[in-house]
């Protein structure tokens, strides 16, 4: 039998953005980024503040010029600012920050503006379609600012995706909700892109928002792409401290001497590695336990509490 190879539907090629060029100020915003994505996949960006990620999201929309490097959707190439009358690319659409619903119009209303070029019969089953697997069919007689944030974020990603775009690109898309309609929305928006099978790219600077959600994880820090790869491959194999902090909590907070997760140390009574307990703190699900050993401090976790000044046994166990 013979395996249809995976397609890959966006195509980025030693990508370069400045912003004031040939000025005391240049900032190279994305510097020679090169990555591609498979049909159907999401791919989060993760990367302190400034890191560029904003600047890349762009730069696939179209919607800035790149100083160099190509960009290709689908085998095609995706068309710059500068060589089209209006900016953007009708196959991508891009959820911004600030990007909101009409308010003087009910959600359904707000969905069906999209569709509004399509024949009647066919606007109302996709309406009815996307209102439903969003799970805002009871709120879609409603202005916006009578439904929920999350309801909100929804309405306008279901916008989005109304006329079937190749890629959904979405920034910060859960920033401003509290953690537990974020834990929700989360759900709900993995459930609408993967039934609606769009591929989709979104930008977070919480590693939070990617666990659990994107299939891809591609870091970046000073315009620069660090790692790419699964979330639970660079959460186990980060490539240096920024990528190791930035992906979760780390046992030992100087790379150089070893990367250790927290929860790789594990109390063993019989082993003859020991260490002193310095603090202990109660985080909810677990306690946080710091360690000294040889002249280092670790953090490890401890479901059960333990007492400040013991000494206790530990080993460190490997991921699989
Ligand atoms: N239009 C612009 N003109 C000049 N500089 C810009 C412009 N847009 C972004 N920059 C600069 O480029 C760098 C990358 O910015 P970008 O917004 O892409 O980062 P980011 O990772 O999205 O940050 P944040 O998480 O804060 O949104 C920053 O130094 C920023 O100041």
């Amino acid at each position: 039998m013979y395996k249809k190879a995976p397609m890959s539907l966006l195509k980025i090629n030693h990508l370069h953005k400045s912003f004031g060029r040939q000025s005391a100020n240049e900032i190279n915003a994305v510097k020679d980024i090169s990555i591609s994505l498979e049909k159907g996949k999401i791919l989060a960006i993760l990367g302190e503040s400034g890191s560029g990620k904003t600047t890349l999201l762009h730069l696939i929309a179209a919607l800035y010029e790149p100083d160099s490097g190509s960009l290709t959707l689908d085998g095609e190439r995706i068309t710059p600012p500068s060589e089209k009358l209006i900016a953007g690319h009708p196959d991508i659409k891009l959820v911004r920050q600030d990007y909101g619903l009409f308010p003087n119009m009910s959600i359904r209303e707000n969905i069906a503006y999209e569709l509004r070029y399509y024949e009647e019969n066919y606007r109302n089953e996709r309406i009815d379609k996307l209102l439903k697997i969003s799970g805002l069919e009871k709120v879609q007689s409603h202005f916006p600012r009578q439904v929920s944030g999350g309801e909100q974020q929804r309405a306008v990603i279901v916008k989005a995706i109304a006329e079937e775009p190749k890629l959904l690109l979405l920034d910060e898309p859960f920033s401003h909700l509290d953690a537990v309609n974020k834990r929700r929305l989360k759900a709900e928006v993995l459930n609408l892109i993967k039934t609606e099978e769009v591929s989709c790219i979104f930008v977070t600077h919480d590693v939070a928002d990617a666990y659990g959600m994107a299939d891809e994880l591609l870091i970046m820090q000073n315009g620069q792409a660090l790692q790419l790869d699964s979330p639970e491959e660079i959460y186990k194999n980060p490539i240096n401290q920024y990528v190791a902090e930035i992906t979760g909590e780390v046992a030992l907070s100087d790379f150089s001497k070893g990367f250790i997760r927290p929860e790789q140390i594990r109390i063993s009574e019989k082993s003859t590695m020991k260490a002193i307990v310095s603090s202990i703190k109660f985080l909810g699900t677990y306690f946080e336990v710091i360690l000294k050993m040889d002249d280092l401090t670790y953090k490890m976790y401890s479901f059960d509490k333990i007492n400040v000044g013991d000494e206790i046994g530990i080993e460190i166990i490997s991921f699989k």
